[in-house]
């Protein structure tokens, strides 16, 4: 049987029963499987990262977490509704982004993760959308996790770029979970799609070698059923059969 494309997804630090744990859940693993990947955790240790481990893999991914990215990492003091952060995973991810980009490894970026992208270029992050002037509150509805994954806004696809070239429409509905976005955008990234409120939810890396794209919004849920997130997962998954092949 061929062997799947490798696929690192970066972990979280959490406690689990009282003890450290690394942990990635369930629908970011299973979204890699059922478009024919093999998803490898990676852990996220307090020394950091070897990125030669990405000569083994064949696409990294970048997931989303209700942690954020220290504010310092873009020059900020935390905000007060910044409560939360996860600084061995901003380490981690901080070094694998720039390294992934250079070796040309596909690297795919969800909510936290388009975030991360984001500060790795040196842009900025507001810690608080739904207090700036001008923006949405991008958090979450009520309910259960049907009702807080369900799409609610639009996004427009900026005409002409990779996310273009993945999906043939102008337009779409994206679900939202999130307090933080794109404040200053990153050097070198170039914008793939926006909310209604101009806020940017997608972004690509200029120039990469291939599939680098991130993503404000959470396409693992459920991309079957919305061809959108659909689109993404085939791109992702055809990018790294392509890395694999090499
Ligand atoms: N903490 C950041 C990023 C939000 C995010 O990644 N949410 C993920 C929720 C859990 C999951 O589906 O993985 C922010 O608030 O902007």
């Amino acid at each position: 049987m061929e062997l799947r494309p490798l696929v690192g997804v970066i972990a979280c630090r959490r406690q689990v029963e009282g003890h450290p744990a690394h942990m990635v859940t369930d629908k970011y693993l299973r979204a890699l499987h059922d478009y024919g990947l093999a998803p490898v955790m990676l852990p996220v240790w307090e020394d950091g990262v070897d990125t030669a481990l990405l000569t083994k893999l064949d696409g990294l991914l970048l997931t989303g977490s209700y942690t954020n990215v220290e504010p310092w990492r873009y020059g900020e003091e935390p905000a007060p509704q910044n409560t939360r952060d996860d600084r061995d995973r901003d380490a981690v991810s901080m070094a694998l982004i720039p390294a992934a980009i250079e070796r040309g490894l596909p690297l795919f970026g969800v909510c936290r993760g388009f975030q991360e992208f984001n500060v790795a270029f040196g842009g900025s992050l507001h810690q608080a959308v739904q207090t700036v002037s001008g923006l949405l509150d991008h958090r979450e509805p009520e309910g259960d996790k049907a009702a807080q994954y369900a799409p609610v806004h639009d996004l427009a696809i900026e005409p002409g770029g990779v996310l273009a070239g993945l999906f043939d429409r102008s337009c779409a509905q994206v679900n939202s979970l999130h307090q933080q976005g794109i404040a200053r955008l990153g050097d070198g990234l170039r914008v793939e799609g926006r909310a209604p409120d101009g806020l940017v939810e997608a972004v690509s890396v200029e120039g990469a070698a291939s599939f680098a794209l991130a993503v404000q919004w959470h396409p693992e849920w459920q991309p079957a059923e919305h061809p959108l997130y659909d689109a993404l997962f085939r791109g992702f998954a055809e990018a790294c059969r392509h890395h694999a092949t090499r």
